[in-house]
């Protein structure tokens, strides 16, 4: 099977973009990054993508007189790069049901708490604040609920007495930078499992490597 084709969508440093990188160039990804789109321009994570000779877009959302006509927008140019995976790292803008349902189990986002404690933003602070003694990492699919699709992969940290939102946001990198690019090869294997379900289901000679299916 074709090597992955993965579309990264960003809003700012792109530490989880450069994780994502790292892992394709490691070969610990089976895919490759065909574009990095960000909605904000010069986002630091745009150097990266660039230092990576990776095609980067800037669609600004400023530049829209609304919400719909920015995904309408931003999934026409998503399309031109045919992506198998669209990658949400860091990206800032909460999306309309449209684009949603067109990437519909094709469409990942790290979201920095224990999903579903804390949908939206400022977590690391709501969670000190709630007193919790630990915080933690989701990997989810996107779907038209603010993070609250599917969770695929959780990784967890302990909250300190001394921690702020900035000392705990810092670990919680640290546990991103590890779970995303697991999940994005995770789902590269499961597109080939999906390859050989139809094959078998279409009747069809598997791949070289599969048995022969009566
Ligand atoms: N329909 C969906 N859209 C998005 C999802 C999702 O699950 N469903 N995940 C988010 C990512 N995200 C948290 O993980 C998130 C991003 C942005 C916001 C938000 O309130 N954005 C504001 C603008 C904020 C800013 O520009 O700083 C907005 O869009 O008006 C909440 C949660 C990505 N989208
Ligand atoms: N609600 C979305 C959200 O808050 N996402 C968070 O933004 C940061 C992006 O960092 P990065 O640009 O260095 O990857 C990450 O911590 C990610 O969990």
């Amino acid at each position: 099977m074709e090597r992955m084709r993965i579309a990264v969508l960003i809003s700012g440093s792109g530490s989880n973009l450069q994780a994502i990188i790292d892992a394709c160039e490691k070969q610990q990804i089976n895919g490759d990054i065909v574009a990095v789109i960000s909605n904000r321009p010069n986002v630091y994570g745009l150097e990266r993508a660039e230092k990576a000779s990776i095609e980067t877009v800037v669609l600004d959302h400023k530049e829209f007189e609304s919400r719909e006509a920015y995904d309408s927008a931003l999934m026409e140019k998503i399309d031109t790069f045919t992506p198998d995976l669209v990658v949400l790292a860091g990206f800032m803008r909460i999306l309309t049901p449209g684009l949603v349902q067109k990437y519909k189990g094709q469409m990942l986002n790290i979201h920095p708490s224990l999903l579903p404690k804390y949908q939206g933003l400022n977590t690391h602070q709501r969670a000190i604040d709630a007193g919790d003694k630990e915080h933690g990492v989701s990997v989810h699919f996107v779907t038209e609920e603010l993070d609250g699709g599917p969770v695929v992969l959780q990784a967890k940290i302990n909250i300190l007495p001394d921690d702020t939102a900035d000392s705990l946001a810092k670990r919680i990198h640290q546990k991103e930078h590890i779970i995303y690019p697991l999940v994005v090869q995770w789902f590269s294997e499961q597109r080939l499992t999906m390859e050989e379900d139809n094959a078998v289901f279409n009747n069809k000679k598997l791949p070289a490597h599969g048995a022969d299916y009566a």
